[in-house]
């Protein structure tokens, strides 16, 4: 997390910024639901209708939520689980003074960096389980239901389900790389990563579903294949990248890595510039949204709401991969401009 105090360099455009994603997460997260359930799902259009407050309290929901959580709490508590040491954590030895902190940047970013309770890590809790898990079984819900509608599910149906299963199935199957990531060593546990984990990935991950269930697109074998193909490739940039980097880190002289070329920074860490990393600065970014685009295309092109993922992710990267750079530049100094002057795109290569 940055630090507090008046030196600490703000993000996601400050206060400001953080209350405007206050509002506006959630509100276009029930927009977007209450689109894809419309005839003419219309993105950028108003609503179709406004549900009433009685409507959007149902008690039984609730008590399904809280059901869902405490499941996922009591498997996270099973003894039966292997423990990982994660990384260095930015907040290292130094004790923190709770003064001047802007509220409403605090409550968006978080001031916790990593909450517990003995050992119940409730970031690392929310990252995977229950948003990613609820994302699949909304997934299939709403596959189920279509089956019942139309008699089977269609093709477009399977694929968007197949492809996010095998993501999610990818993310659990390598749950501790996510230990690397910026959500657990740099921010905090606030409105963005509880709502965002809990939320929106369930809510809005599963758009490409629930807009077919209401929107139902024909697709031949054909396009199908070349669709498949469009993910297939994704994943194996996504995964190679990601492989790659966790290798290295965990063992530089892996036989599987220890070729690779490499530059030194100052703090005795290396940083890779061929393999993945010699193509862009970031080639797991640039495998999910080729992923990204392949999990729309079986909605066809008649309507934009399914692109919506494409293009908030887009956002989120660019934005994602902007933050990272400027960590890496405080960390490594000289040796992060030298990578840059060496691979010079950040996502995409000879575009971004
Ligand atoms: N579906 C979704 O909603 C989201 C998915 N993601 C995915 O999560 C995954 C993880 O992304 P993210 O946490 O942003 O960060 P990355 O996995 O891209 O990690 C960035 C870190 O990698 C290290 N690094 C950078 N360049 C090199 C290099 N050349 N050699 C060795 N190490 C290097 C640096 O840390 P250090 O040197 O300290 O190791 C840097 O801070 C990605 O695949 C991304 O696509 C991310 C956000 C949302
Ligand atoms: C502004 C806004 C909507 C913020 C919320 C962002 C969060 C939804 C994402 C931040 C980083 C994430 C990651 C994953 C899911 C989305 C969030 C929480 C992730 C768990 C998806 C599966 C991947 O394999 C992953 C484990 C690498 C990934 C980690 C980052």
């Amino acid at each position: 997390m940055a630090p507090q105090g008046s030196q600490a360099e703000l993000e996601f455009g400050g206060p400001l910024g953080a209350a405007a994603l206050l509002l506006l997460l959630p509100a276009t997260m029930f927009h977007l639901l209450l689109v894809a359930r419309s005839g003419p799902a219309r993105l950028l259009g108003p609503p179709p209708y406004l549900p009433e407050l009685e409507e959007l309290w149902r008690p039984w929901a609730l008590l399904l939520c809280l059901t869902w959580l405490g499941l996922q709490a009591a498997l996270y508590l099973l003894p039966a689980r292997k423990v990982a040491e994660g990384q260095e954590l930015k907040d290292k030895s130094r004790l923190r003074y709770p003064i001047n902190g802007n509220p409403i940047y605090d409550f968006f970013l978080g001031r916790e960096l990593n909450p517990r309770i003995c050992s119940f890590d409730f970031k690392y809790f929310c990252e995977l389980r229950p948003g990613l898990i609820g994302w699949v079984l909304i997934n299939l819900a709403l596959l189920m239901q279509e089956a019942e509608l139309r008699g089977s599910p269609s093709l477009a149906m399977w694929l968007v389900n197949g492809f996010q299963l095998l993501y999610v199935g990818d993310a659990l199957w390598h749950e501790e790389a996510v230990l690397t990531t910026m959500d657990i060593i740099h921010d905090g546990f606030g409105f963005m990563l509880a709502f965002g984990d809990l939320a929106w990935v369930p809510f809005t991950y599963s758009l490409q579903a629930q807009f077919l269930l209401y929107h139902p697109e024909p697709l031949g074998l054909p396009l199908a294949s070349v669709i498949c193909l469009i993910n297939a490739v994704g994943y194996y940039i996504f995964r190679g990248a990601n492989s790659q980097k966790n290798t290295f880190r965990k063992n530089p002289s892996d036989p599987r890595v220890a070729d690779l070329e490499t530059i030194s920074t100052a703090t005795g860490r290396r940083l890779l510039v061929s393999g993945w990393w010699g193509m862009v600065r970031h080639p797991n970014y640039l495998g999910d949204l080729i992923m990204a685009l392949a999990w729309s295309l079986p909605c066809g092109v008649s309507h934009l709401l399914p692109y919506f993922y494409l293009l908030y992710f887009t956002a989120l990267l660019v934005h994602r991969e902007a933050r990272d750079e400027q960590q890496c530049l405080q960390k490594y100094g000289l040796a992060w401009h030298a990578y840059c002057q060496r691979v010079p795109y950040r996502i995409v290569p000879y575009i971004y």
